[in-house]
């Protein structure tokens, strides 16, 4: 499904450049759970918006569900980004002045989904999440984990094949966060694969398979707590 082969990735920024992704490769199978670990600043966040569509790499060859996106347009990708993949983020990235069941149908209302149909939509997504007695609230009368699932709904209501996960528990407590990944792991057995970054090590202790990034490069690649990789076995700790 996501074949990535000897990704680079550069930041210019004045007269400095900045050399993120060192020569990536990775293959995600359908269906998978996956984490991304490693240090602030060892390119997690990159590498995702890669996966995503919603940045560029320079060299190597990512090939998501057997196209390349090299070869692309604009156009085709963005297509593809609104059909295949969703998306969830550390600050939820609720539009304020909208209510949850608004926020959740968003999607829809791109994909020109008539309102009436949109909004009976996003209310089953909300009662999935165990939130239709949310549906008339604001963002600002709800709480982090609350506002997360209002967001997971929103990323799942267009029927993504891959939802790409940005820490999606760095703003809650620990028992939230908890909740917040149970959801993603019910999803992902729905079918949909999900890929997480995380800092965190309990986050990513569950999940199927846990990819450590260090200075752009995968460090070591953990199975069901089975560390795979041959060059190191070190994982990094925060
Ligand atoms: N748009 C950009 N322009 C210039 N530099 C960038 C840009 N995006 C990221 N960087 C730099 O690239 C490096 C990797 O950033 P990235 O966000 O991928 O790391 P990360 O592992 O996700 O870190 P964190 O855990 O702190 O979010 C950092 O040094 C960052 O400052």
């Amino acid at each position: 499904m996501i074949r990535l082969q000897n990704i680079h990735k550069s930041y210019i920024t004045g007269t400095n450049k900045l050399h993120v992704l060192k020569g990536i490769d990775l293959h995600i199978k359908e269906g998978e759970l996956v984490s991304i670990m490693g240090s602030s600043g060892s390119g997690k966040s990159t590498l995702l918006n890669i996966l995503g569509l919603l940045d560029n790499h320079d060299e190597g060859v990512y090939t998501l569900n057997q196209e390349e996106i090299k070869a692309m347009s604009e156009t085709k990708a963005a297509k593809l980004r609104n059909n295949l993949l969703g998306f969830v983020f550390q600050s939820f990235n609720l539009i304020s002045f909208k209510n949850a069941m608004e926020n959740v149908a968003l999607p829809l209302y791109y994909q020109k989904v008539a309102r009436k149909k949109r909004n009976k939509t996003a209310l089953e997504y909300l009662d999935k999440m165990g939130l239709k007695d949310w549906a008339e609230h604001m963002p600002n009368e709800l709480s982090g984990g609350q506002k997360q699932r209002v967001a997971i709904a929103r990323s799942i209501i267009t029927q993504p094949k891959i939802i790409l996960a940005d820490e999606p528990t760095g703003a809650l407590d620990s028992a939230t966060s908890v909740e917040v990944m149970n959801l993603l792991k019910e999803i992902n057995q729905s079918g949909i694969t999900v890929i997480i970054v995380t800092h965190e090590n309990d986050i990513a202790h569950m999940t199927d398979r846990i990819i450590n990034l260090k200075d752009g490069r995968i460090e070591s690649i953990i199975e069901n707590n089975k560390i795979n990789s041959k060059e190191t076995i070190r994982v990094p700790q925060e």
